[in-house]
């Protein structure tokens, strides 16, 4: 009996213990976690900006002036007048035109709804995670063509890339070359010699811009005060004649190889063309193995180029992205990723502690899938005649998305989990991985095991790899569409995954921008190719958007898909008031009449708050003059040749591709640019329907201010075409210089300047036929 009394009390004693110690471990776990949420909860703050009520009061206003405007033009269509078939087609037009600005509008309110304003403090990150919890980080540099992007740049962005504020043993920087070329390979087997004593030197001299290239040719360094860096500029210069000499003799000569090794590395390119080849992968530095000058452990390096048939398509930029993803898994398989184009170097080494407040931060991490930098550039002219820091799509815009589910993906300058390619949202809490491998380089010293590895990784780099599975699709970066980048950030928006904008006051990232106007126009149109095959397909974000994201991201995808809808409204009003002028055809209210100021504040309006919004941004107001003016040309050059080209690819009678953008520029070009002046120079189709325009309006403003004058036409009846012809001819003023004025190489070809000519005389001929003599 007393012994069943001993083992109940027993038994009881241990329980209660057991119990207790459970519970205060329970408590102390939760108290734990609570006191590392708080920490976390300082590394990040959200603010949404105080001219919210703002927009959305003119937002209100300016939704009844739109929809008094339509009924205005109905009301006009409606009207006695109409009997006259020329008015009908005219009125019709504009009404297509407003309609397609009106829904623009609505679309592109959904970014003006809540935008809002991120800070982080990575400083406070080292106090709650220590070194050794940092996650590993998987860096991909792109590069695809070593005549356009030169070599020494791409090596120069992915050694900055190595140069990060990071633990190398937990860095590793994968370059993928999808023009496998040897030029490009052995521009990576020196960066590798050079990174041994680079890294190290930027390291001691606390140097931020780690891009070799960009640290040389900036002015604003201070390296001679460091007694060793003349031997590092010497170094640097070596290896940068090294790497161009072989560029200008086209292939890599013995004579550049110092080991045998090498040499037989070399062999292997006999016979490649860039269309067909094996895959080639290259491990150039090996964390666990390679040390720098100092003795320091240095990051991986790994050089890749997929294997590519002509009979298999490679899916351009993300077939690329996919490989490594692919390769990079079995390889080191991070949880972190890293994307960037060659043309954007890393211009802070702490940029990933800053993009691991938030990938880091419990609350948030679930559902987040990437954290995008915007892209800033360098080299931009004073009054950046070309528009191209494309502040409304890569800032202004970019704060409106931020507060409804984060920023669209841009390409380059973007920290992704790695499980978010494969996963959908909301698994698990922290960034452990969901890919499949565990072995991996890192850790594993056996040669065998290396070679087994990378035989894996040839396979997984081949291109009948993909065949039949789901990557492209559900799996990885997005194909069906040239702008991989947006197809990919909106089908992670749509499958539930959110994002953040992450601007810092220096920027993280700098990267050049096409800096001739052909270039610029080009790469629109490769845009808007991209951007149609979205609008177009199941997914169109009118549709699938708003019902997979959310009404309001669903309307910021669709602006953007619908980008090349502008023509519409643009090129009518390029031409239709001005043609109408000619043949005395008033489209407009009087200035005596109430609706003229309808039509005024809708203009004003408009154009103020995007100034504005310019100006909060930080911008001038050149600049966004400039802008304002690119969107025009834009307007009838890019976004119409990218639809007649889609249509084309539609119809199965052309194929696109994607057009990657020079980045070289001669001397003279770069002097001109330098100046201000646009560059036109080459006989591009582009440039012909700008002539047109330009010719157009220069001649309707010239008419039509002559009948004034000579009373005609009553100037109170005109004066609306008259203020568009002469607004589109202010804006024309580079067009008119570079046909009749300029001497210098970047004027318009001759050419064109006359097909220009011929084109307009036969339009404005065939509206004298159709409208003229008709009045209304
Ligand atoms: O088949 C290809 C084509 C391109 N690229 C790389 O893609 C990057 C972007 O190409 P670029 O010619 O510089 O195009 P941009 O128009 O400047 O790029 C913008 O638009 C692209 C989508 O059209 C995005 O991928 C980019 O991130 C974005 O910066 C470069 O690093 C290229 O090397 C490849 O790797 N493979
Ligand atoms: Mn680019």
């Amino acid at each position: 009996m007393g012994s069943t009394i001993e083992v109940w009390v027993l038994r009881r004693y241990i329980k209660t213990t057991c119990l207790h110690y459970f519970r205060s471990y329970l408590v102390k776990e939760k108290k734990e976690k609570e006191k590392q949420k708080k920490k976390m909860k300082g590394l990040h703050t959200l603010k949404p900006e105080p001219f919210i009520p703002f927009n959305r009061f003119h937002a209100l206003l300016y939704s009844i002036a739109i929809l008094a405007l339509v009924f205005n033009r109905c009301s006009s269509l409606m009207n006695n007048n109409t009997s006259n078939g020329v008015a009908f087609f005219m009125f019709s037009f504009l009404l297509l035109a407003e309609l397609v600005f009106a829904l623009q509008w609505v679309t592109g309110q959904a970014f003006k709804w809540r935008p809002v304003r991120r800070r982080e403090w990575p400083e406070r990150l080292c106090e709650v995670v220590e070194e050794k919890q940092l996650p590993k980080l998987d860096v991909f540099v792109c590069t695809a063509d070593p005549y356009k992007e030169p070599p020494v740049r791409v090596l120069s962005t992915a050694l900055s890339a190595m140069a990060f504020e990071y633990p190398a043993e937990k860095l590793s920087v994968y370059v993928s070359d999808d023009g496998c070329s040897e030029l490009t390979m052995f521009a990576f087997m020196e960066a590798a010699r050079f990174a041994r004593h680079w890294l190290p030197f930027c390291k001691d001299n606390n140097i931020l811009v780690r891009s070799p290239e960009a640290y040389f040719n900036g002015s604003n360094h201070s390296y001679c005060s460091d007694a060793s860096s003349p031997n590092i500029k010497i170094m640097y210069q070596n290896m940068k004649e090294r790497v161009e000499s072989s560029m200008e003799r086209g292939f890599v000569s013995e004579d550049m190889l110092t080991s045998e090794e090498d040499s037989q590395l070399f062999m292997k390119w006999k016979g490649f063309t860039r269309r067909d080849h094996p895959s080639v992968i290259q491990i150039l530095l090996e964390s666990s193995k390679d040390r720098d000058v100092s003795g320091a452990q240095l990051p991986n390096l790994v050089y890749l180029s997929r294997e590519k048939s002509s009979t298999t398509p490679h899916n351009f930029k993300a077939g690329a992205l996919n490989a490594l993803l692919r390769v990079s898994g079995l390889m080191t398989n991070a949880p972190v990723i890293l994307t960037m184009d060659c043309d954007m170097y890393s211009n802070d080494p702490r940029t990933p502690l800053r993009a691991l407040c938030y990938l880091l931060d419990p609350k948030i991490t679930p559902e987040l899938a990437y954290v995008q930098f915007p892209q800033c550039f360098q080299g931009i002219n004073h009054k950046d005649i070309y528009a191209s820091e494309i502040k409304r799509l890569f800032q202004i815009n970019a704060q409106g998305f931020d507060g409804l589910c984060g920023p669209n993906y841009v390409g380059t300058g973007c920290f992704f989990p790695r499980r978010c390619f494969f996963s959908l949202p909301g698994s698990p809490s922290s960034l452990e991985d969901v890919a499949t491998s565990t072995t991996t380089i890192t850790g594993v010293d056996e040669s065998e095991e290396i070679s087994s590895i990378l035989q894996k990784a040839h396979e997984a780099a081949s291109c009948r790899y993909e065949h039949g599975t789901k990557w492209g699709f559900s799996i990885g970066f997005r194909y069906e569409s040239v702008v991989e980048d947006f197809n990919t950030g909106y089908s992670l928006h749509c499958k539930g995954w959110r994002s953040v904008f992450c601007n810092p006051e220096r920027s993280a990232f700098l990267g050049d921008v096409a800096m001739n106007l052909n270039d610029v126009l080009s790469q629109g149109k490769r845009w808007c190719v991209g951007l149609l095959e979205v609008a177009f397909s199941r997914h169109c974000p009118l549709t699938f958007g708003t019902k997979n994201a959310s009404l309001l991201v669903g309307l910021c995808y669709a602006y953007y898909a619908l980008w090349w809808i502008w023509f519409i409204p643009i090129t009518t009003y390029a031409l239709l008031p001005q043609l109408a002028l000619i043949n005395h055809i008033p489209l407009f209210p009087k200035i005596s009449d109430p609706w003229f100021y309808l039509y005024a504040y809708l203009f004003i309006a408009a154009y103020a708050q995007d100034l504005t919004e310019f100006i909060i941004g930080g911008s001038t107001f050149w600049k966004w003059w400039n802008d304002q003016r690119m969107w025009m040309m834009r307007g009838v050059t890019s976004f119409i040749f990218g639809s007649i080209e889609f249509t084309l690819q539609s119809l199965g009678i052309s194929t696109s591709g994607f057009l990657v953008t020079n980045k070289v520029m001669g001397d003279e070009q770069s002097e001109r640019y330098k100046k201000g002046m646009f560059e036109f120079g080459v006989a591009s189709p582009l440039f012909v329907p700008l002539g047109i325009v330009a010719i157009v309006n220069l001649s309707s403003f010239v008419v039509g201010f002559a009948e004034v004058l000579r009373k005609e036409v009553s100037f109170d009846e005109m004066f609306v075409q008259l203020f568009i012809s002469g607004f589109v001819m202010v804006n024309s003023w580079p067009i008119y210089e570079a046909m009749f004025l300029r001497k210098d190489g970047g004027r318009m070809p001759k050419m064109i300047t006359i097909l220009a000519i011929c084109m307009t005389l036969l339009l404005v001929s065939l509206s004298l036929f159709l409208f003229g003599g008709s009045v209304v």
